[in-house]
């Protein structure tokens, strides 16, 4: 499709921002390429990567998604959220339950409407995985929960979880303290992390919310992960700051997320808007 136009749709969920292509009827090459030059804020339309909305022959669709560096990622909460806004909008999809394939496995989506177009979407992201050669970190032991380690440079006590995606939660104080920009690619590519990592820096507010700031590997800091709040809330409940079962406010520099963790599976509800739509030359 070199040298052709593309028509395109710029989505968020709390911030977290992608530029989304329709590709049921034609395929994109080489969209490791297009993340990184579109991804660009300066010179190209600007977001955390790229996402296509894909055909599957398992499910209503599949979503790929890309970082800002052009690296695939497996699993994106946020960007989950805008696919089924995307399907459920355009009544490509327009079922009590939409089923979303992505890399690590087929997810079901709800879709909460306001005046016929989707406002919130709540997803079953699957089970939490604490396996650490499955996450993967190069640790021993049945689970990472709140283990001293030496890491990017310091000790800091980490939490591991795979939510489709490696992620390393680390608890403090307020994270808007912090200094990202060094601590985010220390974490990102300390060989802890075989396959680097998505790190989240959370502070517990009170029973059941935090606050979070997120680093991503292949994009660096976001306004918010879906997958990453997710995992800071199972974390949280693995320390004993939040309880099973219980709805977990997780808040984001974009906005807010509900997560709710049982042992089977976690469940996440929060906004997707779509902001413009239009197209480029690729
Ligand atoms: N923003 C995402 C996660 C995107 C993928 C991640 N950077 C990775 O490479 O694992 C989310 O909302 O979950």
């Amino acid at each position: 499709m070199s040298g052709n136009k593309l028509c395109f749709t710029k989505m968020h969920g709390c911030g977290n921002d992608y530029i989304y292509f329709n590709c049921v009827g034609d395929s994109i090459e080489n969209p490791e390429k297009l993340a990184v030059r579109l991804s660009d804020r300066h010179k190209g339309i600007g977001g955390d990567g790229i996402v296509l909305i894909c055909p599957s022959e398992l499910a209503d669709a599949k979503m790929r998604m890309f970082n800002i560096d052009g690296s695939e990622g497996k699993m994106c909460g946020n960007a989950i959220r805008c696919v089924a806004k995307y399907l459920w909008d355009r009544e490509m999809v327009r079922k009590e339950e939409i089923h979303i394939e992505t890399l690590s496995g087929i997810k079901t989506c709800w879709v909460h409407a306001v005046e016929g177009l989707a406002d919130t979407v709540t997803v079953d992201m699957g089970s939490a995985v604490l396996a650490p050669a499955k996450i993967p970190v190069n640790l021993a032991g049945d689970v990472i929960v709140r283990r001293n380690t030496e890491v990017a440079g310091g000790i800091y006590d980490i939490t591991c979880v795979s939510m489709g995606n490696p992620h390393c939660i680390v608890f403090g104080e307020d994270p808007d303290g912090l200094d990202l920009e060094s601590l985010g690619p220390a974490f990102e590519h300390d060989p802890l992390f075989p396959e680097r990592v998505n790190t989240e820096f959370v502070q517990v507010l009170g029973p059941n919310t935090l606050k979070m700031r997120v680093w991503e590997r292949g994009s660096g800091e976001t306004m918010a992960c879906g997958t990453g709040a997710c995992a800071s809330a199972v974390a949280a409940v693995l320390c004993g700051s939040c309880k099973m079962g219980a709805d977990i406010v997780v808040r984001l520099r974009g906005g807010d997320l509900v997560v709710n963790y049982t042992e089977d599976r976690v469940l996440m509800a929060g906004e997707a808007r779509e902001i413009f739509e239009g197209s480029v030359e690729v």
